[in-house]
C-alpha cells in the first residue's frame, strides 16, 4: 500500500478489540502526533494513556460528572458511556497544554494539538490498529481534566478510543474531492460541496 493508500484508507471505527499497540509500538505512534505542524515550538500536545483497570476508574469519572451535571439523566446513556470507557482496548486522552498569554494564538495551539491527533490516527491505522476520536460533555469536565492532569487553562481536546479493528470492513464514503477544492482564478470560489444537490449540474 502506498502512504496516499494508506491515508485514503483509515476509517474511524469504535469496533475495537484487544490488542491495542503497546511499549515500542505505541511509543513510535504517539511520536508521530508530536511532529504535527507547531508555531512558535510550544508543544502543546499531552498524551495519558488508559489501560486494563483505570479504565474503569476512568469510567465512573465521568459518570459522576454526568450524574453532577444531571441528576435525572437517563440511565441508558450512563450505561452507554460507561461501558464503552471501561471496555474500550485503550483510551488515550487528548490534552491541550495551553499558553494564553503567547504570542501565537490559542486557536493555533488548538490546531497543533489537532493535527498531532491525526497524526496518531493514521499512525494506529498504518500499524494495523484503529481508533476514534470522541468528545462530549466530559471533555469540559473540570474534575475528570483535573484526574488526567489538566488544570485550567489547559484542557482535554477528547480522547481517543484505541485498539484493533473488530475485522468488519470500515469504508465509508466519502465525499468527492472535486467539490471541496478550487484552483484560485483570483475571484471567490464557489465550492460544489456547498451548492445543494438539487442545484448541482
Ligand atoms: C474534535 C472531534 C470530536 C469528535 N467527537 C465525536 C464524538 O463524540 N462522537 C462521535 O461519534 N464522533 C466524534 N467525532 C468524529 C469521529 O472522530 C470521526 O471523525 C467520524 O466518526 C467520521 O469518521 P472518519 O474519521 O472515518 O471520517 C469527533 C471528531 C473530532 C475531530
Amino acid at each position: 500500500m502506498t502512504p496516499i493508500d494508506m491515508l485514503l484508507s483509515r476509517a474511524s471505527t469504535d469496533a475495537l478489540a484487544e490488542p491495542a499497540p503497546e511499549g515500542a509500538t505505541l511509543d513510535r505512534i504517539l511520536a508521530t502526533g508530536l511532529r504535527a505542524p507547531d508555531h512558535g515550538k510550544l508543544r502543546p500536545w499531552r498524551y495519558v494513556v488508559v489501560r486494563g483497570p483505570h479504565r474503569a476508574v476512568l469510567a465512573e469519572l465521568i459518570v459522576a460528572g454526568m450524574l453532577a451535571r444531571d441528576p435525572d439523566v437517563a440511565s441508558k446513556k450512563i450505561d452507554k458511556r460507561r461501558n464503552r470507557f471501561s471496555t474500550m482496548p485503550m483510551t488515550i486522552a487528548l490534552g491541550m497544554h495551553l499558553r494564553p498569554d503567547d504570542k501565537i494564538p490559542l486557536w493555533e495551539q488548538d490546531m497543533a494539538v489537532a493535527a498531532g491527533a491525526m497524526n496518531v490516527l493514521n499512525a494506529l491505522h498504518a500499524e494495523g490498529f484503529g481508533g476514534v476520536w470522541v468528545s462530549g460533555d466530559m471533555v469540559e469536565d473540570p474534575a475528570v481534566a483535573g484526574a488526567l492532569g489538566f488544570h485550567a487553562p489547559h484542557r482535554l481536546a477528547g480522547f481517543l478510543f484505541v485498539g484493533t479493528p473488530d475485522g468488519k470492513p470500515h469504508a465509508p464514503k466519502r465525499p468527492d474531492i472535486a467539490d471541496y477544492r478550487a484552483i484560485w482564478d483570483g475571484t471567490p470560489p464557489v465550492f460544489g460541496a456547498d451548492i445543494p444537490r438539487k442545484e448541482r449540474s
